[in-house]
């Protein structure tokens, strides 16, 4: 039986009001992927400091980032934009510490929508604080009415994306109005929207998977393909640590003893 490998995922967050306490949640279909591809979710809330980052990766194999609100761009060393809303600054705070590790450790990961431009400006990239003034001319990317607003991608066929979604005409779940302007050291673009936006990145590097997509594909609306995604990435995660030790409670560990 194929060992399956465990896969970090941030949450969101949502800090106390008058009458609700605080929450960390995830959308369903972010842990339901990794499940139908072949891994075992392992929900982290935002931690509080370097020490706790570096047991929680101890104890995955890869993470994925999910999507939520928008990145401070102050932290990046930008001026605020009044279009930008940034996500609380908990899950923030807990999300670059662990991209920094993750990078370091040139762990396998995986970040979708905010998660992407997190990968991004954590590598040394950076981004368009709003679409519709930055780019003009851009098909809209969010539309507030219908969670499942799509567009169509064109992907570099020599890449990951290339190969999962191969040729014709491709159509994406699309939620944002922040976007990746310069391209981090060390990735590449592999998929735009017909209007230049960039919707997907890899790193270059030999010894690091590290996929990007601004588009969704753990939405509800995804495509049979856009599952295929998660299956690269879960594959990739088991590939690195095929030659890990079994631990007490694995499958070869108990096949062993
Ligand atoms: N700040 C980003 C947010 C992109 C993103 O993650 N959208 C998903 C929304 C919530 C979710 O479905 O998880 C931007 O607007 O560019």
């Amino acid at each position: 039986m194929t060992r399956k490998p465990l896969i970090g995922l941030n949450a969101d967050f949502r800090a106390a009001a008058r009458s609700t306490p605080a929450f960390a949640y995830i959308a369903s279909g972010y842990y339901q992927a990794i499940i139908n591809a072949g891994g075992i979710p392992v929900l982290v809330p935002p931690q509080a400091d370097e020490e706790s980052v570096s047991r929680v990766l101890d104890a995955v194999e890869g993470f994925l980032f999910i999507g939520g609100g928008d990145l401070d761009p102050r932290n990046d060393g930008f001026m605020l934009h009044p279009s930008v809303h940034p996500m609380d600054a908990a899950r923030e705070t807990s999300d670059r510490m662990l991209m920094a590790e993750i990078a370091e450790r040139r762990m396998p990961v995986f970040g979708i929508g905010v998660g992407m431009q997190l990968i991004n400006v954590q590598q040394g990239g950076n981004l368009f604080l709003h679409i519709k003034e930055d780019l003009p001319e851009a098909v809209p990317h969010f539309d507030a009415q219908d969670v499942n607003h799509r567009h169509t991608l064109n992907v570099e066929s020599d890449s990951l994306i290339g190969r999962v979604y191969g040729d014709g005409e491709i159509r994406v779940t699309s939620r944002h109005h922040m976007a990746i302007d310069e391209v981090a050291p060390g990735f590449r673009v592999t998929a735009r929207c017909p209007d230049g936006v960039i919707e997907a990145i890899e790193s270059e590097m030999i010894d690091w998977f590290a996929l990007g997509t601004q588009f969704h594909p753990e939405s509800e609306a995804a495509s049979a393909l856009d599952i295929r995604i998660f299956e690269e990435f879960v594959d990739a995660v088991r590939d690195r640590n095929q030659d890990a030790p079994a631990k007490e409670g694995d499958e070869a560990y108990r096949l062993v003893a």
